[in-house]
């Protein structure tokens, strides 16, 4: 089966389970959207996009901006930015708190909420926070091939209003000294971040960086150097899914990074970049008919990072 025909008969055989898993309520901007929307790209690094369903619909990709905000922190900071967040898997829930206090404000991850924040704080650096979301725009407008990428100020002002937890998250770790921006600037940028509005077919696109050693193979656009990259695709199998990214692994094998917005982004090293979007969520926040899709992907192309098939690009 070629790989079109793999994403449609993928979208085809789960189009029935549209709706299943909870869409996310805890930020209200995101209970309004319709929970049928299904979507799936697939961009190989020849440049070729793949798509079924909803896959050109943008939709809120919250937390998969980690993975974006960690690749441009590394390059503003270096090394350093790991003096400050760990790379080990939480085993929490991506918004829990209990571990900061006992680690000092050392958060274990960068793509639990905590290590995000910081994540984010070091991203902006000595800027002031618009520069930094014109500055997070602008590469992804570049990889997402669209100029108009952008981010919701509506899920931005909701999330902002309903973040008690964030800001929690964020009070703490600036008593611990860990942040060198403002609390509510550090947020103002984190809840925009959050907020970005983007396609599967964008995401898919935007994100071949990482299955590409840190560059762009259809723009030439460098995000970030291999061994980052490489370095990145093992946190995002490790830590993307939070306290699902053990079972994510174990049904899937792709690294990938979820958001409550219901949309996974996957890296398929040497080969592609993936992203699903269904809002419906399992209890850890990572999409429920998203997950299936990926994990039948890996089945029928024998992609999995852990399987025999496995051949050197
Ligand atoms: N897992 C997620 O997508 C969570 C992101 C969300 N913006 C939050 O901070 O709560």
């Amino acid at each position: 089966m070629d790989l079109g025909a793999i994403v449609t008969e993928t979208w085809k055989e789960l189009a029935d389970e549209r709706g299943s898993g909870n869409p996310a309520r805890y930020i209200p901007a995101l209970a309004s959207v319709d929970p049928r929307k299904f979507g799936i790209a697939l961009a190989t690094k020849e440049g070729e996009v793949f798509c079924a369903g909803d896959a050109d619909e943008a939709f809120s990709i919250q937390s998969i901006s980690k993975v974006f905000a960690l690749a441009l922190a590394l390059e503003r900071q270096g090394a350093a930015l790991w003096d400050v967040v760990g790379r080990e898997p939480s085993g929490d829930a991506f918004n829990s708190i209990v571990q900061l206090e006992r680690e000092k404000g050392i958060p274990r991850n960068p793509f639990i909420n905590s290590g995000a924040i910081i994540t984010t704080d070091r991203f902006i650096d000595d800027r002031t926070p618009d520069e930094a979301v014109d500055d997070l725009l602008g590469r992804l407008r570049r990889m997402g091939r669209d100029d108009t990428i952008s981010f919701d100020p509506e899920v931005a002002r909701s999330e902002s209003e309903t973040g008690s937890r964030n800001r929690s998250l964020a009070w703490f770790l600036a008593d611990f000294g860990r942040l060198i921006n403002p609390v509510e600037d550090v947020l103002s940028v984190y809840f925009r971040q959050c907020a970005l509005s983007m396609s599967c077919r964008q995401l898919a696109e935007s994100a071949l960086f990482l299955a590409v050693d840190g560059t762009d193979p259809v723009t030439g656009q460098r995000m970030c150097s291999a061994s980052r990259a490489r370095r990145i695709n093992a946190l995002m199998l490790m830590c993307g899914h939070y306290d699902n990214s053990g079972q994510f692994a174990f049904e899937v094998g792709f690294p990938g990074k979820s958001g409550v917005g219901g949309g996974i982004l996957a890296s398929v090293p040497g080969r592609a970049a993936i992203a699903v979007w269904s809002p419906g969520l399992n209890r850890a926040g990572t999409s429920l008919l998203g997950a299936k899709a990926l994990a039948s992907i890996a089945l029928k192309t024998g992609w999995s990072i852990f399987s025999g098939q496995w051949t050197e690009p």
